[in-house]
């Protein structure tokens, strides 16, 4: 499906932290617009905002000046309540550690997400997007790496979220497993229209973008439409 309107804008979004001798001005006046079903990859040096973005997309942290909407959520000024319910029913966050819940099966860590949310898949649809139907009764510990990443793949979109929100999802995996997860996500942004961006230092995984951002220092210095994506199996590093 083709990439529609705007849902995500920013405005001016610049975040502080700190003061004094500790001040750190992570994002400076930055100007975005993601449209609905766009698959962003952002790249950038270490320290140069993109977690902080990710995480103002995410509503996980406010910007200290300017405003980002999503749809018609108003982030900016939005009370921890009305966050918590923006994140809970639009985002679904990806990390590079997976952060699975050890004791629950892989259908019980994807079934936890899906009893709090309103519109929820069924744990057995997740699991079989992400490939890791014939799983569903493991533990993450029996799994390897990029299975578990897969699993919490399936935990982030079985709410049927907006917003996919990955922050260097194959940064612990080779790049066989690595390839597994990115074809996931890439499933996920093609068959249900999601909305995805994707951290990463790894530049190969820009071809799969429909859009490269790049940051240093806080701003988007660069960004580039990328007409020939290439599939998760053909990224290489
Ligand atoms: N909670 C915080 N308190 C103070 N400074 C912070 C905080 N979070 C981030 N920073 C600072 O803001 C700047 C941007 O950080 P951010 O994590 O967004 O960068 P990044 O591009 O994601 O880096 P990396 O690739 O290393 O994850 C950095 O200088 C960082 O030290």
């Amino acid at each position: 499906m083709q990439p529609l309107a705007p849902v995500f804008v920013a405005r001016g979004l610049t975040k502080v932290y700190g003061a004094g001798d500790s001040r750190v001005v992570a994002l400076k006046d930055v100007d975005l617009d993601i449209r609905q079903g766009e698959f962003i990859v952002l790249l950038g040096p270490s320290g140069s905002g993109k977690s902080t973005l990710l995480n103002i997309l995410g509503g996980l942290d406010a910007p200290t000046s300017g405003t980002a909407t999503w749809r018609d959520h108003e982030l900016t000024g939005a009370s921890d309540e009305q966050l918590t319910t923006y994140r809970r029913e639009h985002v679904g966050f990806v990390f590079q550690f997976y952060n699975l819940i050890p004791s629950l099966t892989v259908e019980e860590n994807v079934r936890l997400v899906a009893q709090i949310a309103s519109n929820p898949m069924t744990p057995a649809e997740a699991l079989e997007l992400v490939g890791l139907s014939h799983r569903a009764g493991h533990f993450p510990s029996q799994l390897s790496g990029g299975e578990q990443q897969r699993v919490a793949v399936a935990r982030a979109i079985v709410k049927r979220p907006d917003i996919l929100l990955c922050d260097e999802p194959t940064g612990a995996l080779d790049v066989d497993t690595g390839r597994l997860v990115l074809a996931a996500i890439a499933k996920v942004n093609a068959e249900l229209n999601t909305t995805t961006a994707v951290i990463t230092h790894n530049s190969a995984i820009a071809g799969m973008a429909h859009r490269v951002l790049r940051l240093s220092g806080g701003r988007i210095v660069k960004e580039e439409p990328n007409p020939r994506r290439i599939r998760a199996e053909d990224v290489t590093w």
